[in-house]
């Protein structure tokens, strides 16, 4: 009998809305289930998609990122994260928990660049040869508040704002609402959860929805 694939799960939301402190939370919360988890995060995951990375979120420099460009960096790292970790992990049975993945181009480089959904979806085509998350937890709340908890992280953490994090409040609303529509046009992927409530309010609802999804597949 063949192997049973693995899932692949994704966490998606606009800066600041919570999904790294909650991907090791979901991890946790599978592996207590006994199941292989690989955590990984685009842009990245990989040495190579990493550097790649490293060219999309570095603000600095006099040279602006074309759009078409930072477009076809995001699937060119894509390419190799998928070639690389997330293929070889579903084969052998493992469940892929990812911090950002297609929902994201489309929300940015869509929502927030205003690059036509056609084009990305042609390129989603050709990177993915079908592949799609099983389950996204899209985690969803309004932009100024999770931008006060990108400048806490800031004081707390130090650090610099990235390219992305720079963009202006519209941005982030345009990136908000092509969230929300993905979502309203999949609503048997991606489940939205209200992200501005306390961590254990969110984390529960993260739980029964991952619960729920073990039930069926
Ligand atoms: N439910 C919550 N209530 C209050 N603070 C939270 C909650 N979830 C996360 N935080 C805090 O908000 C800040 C941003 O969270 P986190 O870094 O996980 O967000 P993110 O979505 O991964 O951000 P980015 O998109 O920039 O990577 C952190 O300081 C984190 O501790
Ligand atoms: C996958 C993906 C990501 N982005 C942007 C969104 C974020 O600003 C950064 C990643 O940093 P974070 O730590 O996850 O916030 O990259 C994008 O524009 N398009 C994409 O497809």
């Amino acid at each position: 009998m063949m192997p049973r694939r693995g899932r692949f799960i994704t966490l998606e939301g606009g800066e600041g809305v919570g999904k790294s402190t909650n991907l090791a939370w979901v991890a946790d919360h599978l592996r207590a289930r006994g199941l292989e988890v690989v955590c990984t995060r685009e842009p990245g995951g990989t040495p190579r998609a990493e550097a790649i990375r490293g060219l999309l979120l570095d603000p600095a420099g006099d040279e602006p990122l074309d759009d078409d460009a930072e477009l076809l960096l995001v699937f060119a790292a894509r390419a190799q994260h998928l070639a690389r970790v997330v293929r070889p992990a579903l084969e052998r049975g493992a469940w892929v928990v990812c911090d950002r993945f297609t929902d994201a181009t489309f929300a940015y480089q869509g929502g927030g660049r205003g690059i036509p959904a056609a084009r990305i979806a042609e390129l989603e085509a050709f990177v993915q040869r079908g592949l799609q998350p099983d389950l996204t937890l899209l985690l969803d709340m309004p932009m100024e508040a999770a931008q006060r908890r990108l400048e806490g992280r800031l004081e707390r953490q130090g650090g610099q704002r990235d390219r992305f994090e720079r963009e202006r409040i519209e941005f982030f609303e345009a990136v908000r609402r092509a969230y929300l529509a993905r979502a309203a046009g999949a609503p048997e992927r991606i489940a939205v959860v209200d992200a501005d409530r306390p961590l254990e309010a969110v984390q529960a609802e993260l739980g029964q929805r991952l619960d729920a999804h073990l039930e069926v597949s």
